[in-house]
């Protein structure tokens, strides 16, 4: 994808196999929205080739869009309808495309009440928060029970609650329905809990994908290790934090105190990858300078 004389998106390839939840990370600016944008058939793709459901998303007839829901990353329009009506109305374009036997699209009602907007389905649209108006656009793009969900920073502005509802749900649509999924997000606990796998994008490009367990091992051997002993407070990095309590203890038996080991999580592991690319040089090696 090229914007005027500047790459935004350069060797991005992947594959998303179906029923798989996948997790697009990157720091502002990276390309993931353009990368979205592109497989929803909303942006004209400079070059590569692009395949959705077996079509190229520019070419999606109308068929092949109810197949996929949107959430994208802000909308804003029919600000007199109501929540109700609104999807009402969405879940009518799908109506047409319904395969014999299937139950398509999602009831209101249902969907209202799994997003904890039922209280609101009277409301005008205009009149909602941020985090509410958010919740409806997730039901906007789930009600056609579509066989891709696209999600661009679908739990920007929730609280914590409704951040809750809509993780139970994802993880629902895609159990229960069986969808394939992919989303953006900054919340890497968020990515963690729900994607099969994670793509990580910088500067337009995929530079590292794997489970969030197989990105943390690549900066194997930076648990942290906390003690102190005789009022002394230390901390060190271990790639094997039990040998490393045991030796602790052998030396200092009770004298250890307040001892804690903290494990790389995924924010480690992404903040080590992508410092690493933006500098060039391999995961881990920034870690530890930053240490
Ligand atoms: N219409 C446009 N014209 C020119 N440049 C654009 C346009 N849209 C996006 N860009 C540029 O493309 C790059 C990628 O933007 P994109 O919105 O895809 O990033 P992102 O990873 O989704 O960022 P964020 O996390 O902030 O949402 C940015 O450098 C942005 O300035």
């Amino acid at each position: 994808m090229r914007y005027g004389d500047q790459d935004v998106l350069a060797g991005v390839d992947f594959d998303v196999v179906a029923g798989e939840t996948v997790a697009l990370l990157g720091p502002n600016g990276a390309g993931k929205t353009t990368t979205i944008e592109v497989l929803e058939g909303f942006r004209h793709r400079s070059a590569g080739h692009v395949a959705v459901l077996g079509v190229d998303p520019w070419h999606g007839d109308d068929r092949w869009r109810s197949r996929i829901g949107v959430v994208m990353q802000s909308w804003r329009d029919h600000p007199k309808w109501r929540v109700r009506e609104l999807l009402a109305y969405q879940a009518s374009l799908y109506a047409p495309f319904v395969p014999a036997g299937a139950s398509r699209p999602w009831g209101v009602d249902d969907l209202l009440a799994a997003l904890n907007l039922d209280g609101l389905a009277d409301a005008q649209i205009r009149t909602l928060s941020g985090g509410q108006r958010r919740r409806l656009d997730i039901a906007v793009g789930l009600v056609g029970r579509p066989e891709i969900v696209f999600l661009d920073e679908p739990t920007a502005s929730l609280d914590p609650r409704a951040r809750r509802d809509f993780l139970a749900l994802i993880q629902r649509v895609g159990d229960d329905l069986g969808s394939t999924i992919l989303m953006t997000t900054h919340d890497l606990a968020e990515a963690e809990e729900l994607a099969d796998r994670i793509l990580i994008l910088v500067g337009g490009q995929v530079i590292a994908t794997g489970t969030s367990k197989e990105l943390t091992d690549q900066i194997a051997g930076h648990d942290r290790v906390r003690w102190a002993v005789d009022g002394q407070r230390h901390e060190e990095s271990t790639g094997d934090s039990t040998a490393f309590a045991r030796d602790l203890f052998s030396r200092y038996g009770e004298q250890v105190h307040e001892l804690e080991v903290r494990r790389a999580s995924l924010e480690d592991a992404y903040l080590s990858i992508v410092q690493a690319a933006e500098h060039d040089t391999p995961p881990g090696d920034i870690e530890e300078k930053a240490a």
